[in-house]
């Protein structure tokens, strides 16, 4: 569904992705890891227009995706880092954002509600501004945004960064179980390894902008790739040649 082909960019004398090659199929969890500085966020960027790639090519459907962009952005969602909601509008509103433009409000509400019960906040919430939420409770709502106009693709920006590991828990289930019952394709970037098995079907491993290792999440553990067993265990080896960008 979408391909990305021999993705470069370049800030500068700085080569983010190097002839990057990934793929996602219709229905899958795909999830994103590697160091920080690794090229997550441009790869994203890149995918949704916000930075143009030197060199390579993006696929949808098998067609350009910049020459497809409104219909791809239509069924588009996406849970933001920190959830990222609107502080000057009520939880509702935020979650109707996209959907206020094409229905009505009464429709858009009852729409936000029906979202928002499926990420087990309740109505009382609806009315409540950001700063009123918790953080996981933001999460969920940045999460019921994401969700309401039903997407085709849903991208999952560190989805349980800022939160403790019962609550990443929760999200991650939470995020399981939407990406399951809608179908959508997803892609999540992360740091959390407990994000990585519990949303994903399938991983990539970026280093130096490319992909350097992908495989179904049951078969990481198992790999023979000195890079992806540390990241599995959370610790660096001396003399490690993956320095931080
Ligand atoms: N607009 C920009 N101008 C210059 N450099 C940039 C720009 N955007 C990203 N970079 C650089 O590209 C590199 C990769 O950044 P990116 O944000 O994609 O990393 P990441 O893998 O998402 O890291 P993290 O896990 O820390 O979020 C970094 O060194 C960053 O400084």
């Amino acid at each position: 569904m979408i391909e990305v082909r021999g993705l470069s960019k370049s800030f500068g004398a700085k080569q983010v992705l190097d002839g990057l090659d990934l793929s996602l199929t219709k229905g899958e969890s795909l999830v994103v890891i590697g160091g920080s500085g690794t090229g997550k966020s441009v790869l994203l960027r890149c995918i949704l227009g916000l930075e143009t790639p030197d060199r390579g090519e993006i696929l949808w459907n098998g067609r350009p995706l910049s020459e497809q962009r409104a219909a791809f952005m239509d069924g588009f969602g996406m849970l933001f880092q920190n959830a990222a909601l609107f502080d000057s509008l009520p939880i509702w509103r935020n979650v109707a954002f996209r959907l206020l433009r094409k229905t009505g409000k009464a429709q858009a509400r009852a729409i936000a509600l029906e979202k928002l019960a499926r990420v087990g906040l309740g109505p009382e919430v609806a009315d409540l501004f950001p700063a009123e939420l918790s953080g996981g409770m933001r999460k969920r709502a940045g999460l019921a945004r994401a969700i309401a106009a039903d997407p085709k693709v849903i991208f999952f920006d560190e989805p349980t960064t800022g939160l403790d590991p019962i609550r990443a828990a929760a999200i991650n289930a939470l995020i399981r179980s939407i990406v399951d019952e809608t179908g959508a394709s997803a892609i999540t970037i992360t740091h959390d390894m407990t994000s990585v098995r519990s949303i994903g079907d399938r991983v990539a491993l970026l280093d130096r902008g490319r992909v350097r290792w992908q495989g179904d999440v049951s078969q990481m553990d198992h790999a023979q790739d000195e890079y992806l067993q540390d990241f599995i265990a959370g610790h660096a080896r001396p003399n490690h040649s993956h320095p931080e960008a």
